[in-house]
């Protein structure tokens, strides 16, 4: 039985689906002169855009008033993925804004003097890095940051946003990206974590927020990004996953965020930075799919069943040092979790993209982009700086998951319209320009 689609009104459906067809025919074949027609990315626009936005941050953002760090996030990193950077002033008040909404005892608030939320501790500290030299990563006060991690920790493995806040995939995410980036992610932090994450994946192959919950591509983004930061991605039921997965590209060719709902441009990362995830644990997924019973089966005594290898016995370039995972139903693997996340963009690309990357591309440029700058969910919407990060986001993965290597170039048939789109590649783990993840990387890991 087909289902409805559940549409805000047939008319915004229609001029969404009006503007992909311009290109595609209705079964989703790209002609062959598709390639030269114009869709071009205002990449000017955009960045008069975002400057303005933050030059004006404090105080006209008043509605937004917790989410200060966020707007600078999502700001700077879509300036970054732009080539573009702030003038020193800018980046002045940038730094200076932040270090007050650092609390004295670690992590940071939505502004200053309010309550360290993991949610802004990650915005923040993703910001910090962007805007990146000695002042901005020096100003992370990364012991009491740790402290603060500790505190936020639950003993079910999960995390807390913030005290006496909800736990969930989310925070289990932004504790552990903002540990394994600031080089302090240990045993502690990551003991069952896993296990957690585990119990959010559905029925459906995706994950929700909490057991029990609906998959959500958001959450899915996170409980992956995080088995992997924590070696133990093979747990996850992952042919399950990609198959929930695949089927949330929509016929407008943007995602969905969840089963029947409409797609949004900042699924193109919460779903579609999934995808470059999956593509170097394709060794785990191959196993997975020859022996059916691999993938996260716990037996009752807390054995773990699968034979699946982890992350750091696939590869060289995950071999690891010092610790090891804890949880009672994980094998113990000698791995230092700081280097993970190093080490996983030096790994092969070993897969195509399992989604059409290119009319993801038309999706984000003819149905989300705002031609004075911006970036929205959907056409009859308004832009915001939340879309705008993350529908650029989406862009720069679609571009370069078709790249063998970190540094290889961008081949033409990776990209929707000219080179003149072309935007930064991205650490897929942390969402952060990967010269920029290099510089933190490189800072942090100082003795
Ligand atoms: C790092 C970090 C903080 C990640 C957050 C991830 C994220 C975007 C989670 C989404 C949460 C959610 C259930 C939205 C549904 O909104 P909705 O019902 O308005 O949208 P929908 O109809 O598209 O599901
Ligand atoms: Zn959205």
């Amino acid at each position: 039985m087909e289902l409805p689609v559940a549409t805000v009104t047939q008319h915004d459906q229609w001029k969404v689906e009006s503007q992909v067809f311009r290109i595609y025919d209705l079964f989703g074949n790209l002609p062959p002169n598709a390639q030269s027609v114009m869709i071009e990315l205002q990449r000017d626009n955009h960045i008069e855009y975002l400057t303005r936005g933050l030059r004006q941050l404090p105080p006209s953002f008043c509605t937004l008033d917790a989410s200060r760090p966020w707007l600078c996030y999502w700001i700077l990193h879509s300036l970054a993925l732009l080539g573009e950077s702030v003038d020193d002033e800018l980046e002045h008040n940038t730094i200076d804004f932040l270090s007050r909404c650092q609390d004295p005892s670690g992590g940071y608030g939505g502004g200053p003097g309010q309550l360290p939320h993991l949610a802004t501790t990650y915005a923040a500290v993703n910001a910090l890095i962007t805007v990146g030299g000695d002042q901005a990563l020096s100003s992370i006060n990364r012991c009491e940051l740790y402290k603060f991690l500790q505190q936020m920790k639950h003993p079910s493995g999960g995390f807390r946003m913030h005290d006496g806040g909800e736990i969930d995939v989310r925070a289990c995410y932004t504790a552990i990206s903002v540990a394994s980036i600031l080089n302090i992610l240990d045993d502690e932090l990551v003991h069952n974590v896993g296990s957690f994450i585990l119990s959010c994946q559905t029925y459906e192959g995706g994950i929700s927020g909490e057991p029990g919950s609906e998959a959500h591509g958001g959450y899915t983004f996170c409980g992956v990004a995080t088995m992997i930061l924590i070696n133990q991605i093979n747990r996850l039921d992952l042919p399950r996953l990609i198959d929930w997965l695949v089927f949330r590209q929509g016929k407008e060719f943007g995602f969905q965020g969840r089963t029947n709902k409409l797609v949004d441009g900042c699924y193109s990362f919460w779903q579609g930075g999934v995808f470059p995830l999956l593509q170097r644990v394709r060794s785990i997924i191959d196993e997975q799919l020859v022996l059916p019973d691999a993938g996260g089966h716990c037996t009752t005594n807390g054995t773990h069943t699968s034979t699946t290898p982890s992350i750091s016995e696939v590869g060289e370039s995950f071999e690891g040092t010092s610790s090891h995972v804890d949880d009672a139903c994980h094998s113990r693997q000698e791995v230092n979790f700081n280097d993970i996340g190093y080490n996983f963009v030096k790994r092969p690309i070993e897969m195509e993209p399992l989604f059409h990357s290119l009319a993801l591309q038309q999706y984000i440029l003819l149905c989300s982009q705002e031609e004075k700058g911006g970036m929205k969910d959907k056409p009859g919407l308004s832009r915001d700086f939340y879309h705008t990060c993350y529908c650029l986001s989406g862009l720069s993965v679609c571009q370069h998951m078709w790249s063998d290597e970190e540094d290889s170039p961008v081949l033409p048939r990776a990209l929707m319209g000219s080179y003149s789109n072309l935007l930064e590649p991205i650490h897929p783990l942390f969402n952060v320009v990967l010269e920029q993840y290099h510089e933190a990387r490189e800072f942090f890991t100082r003795d």
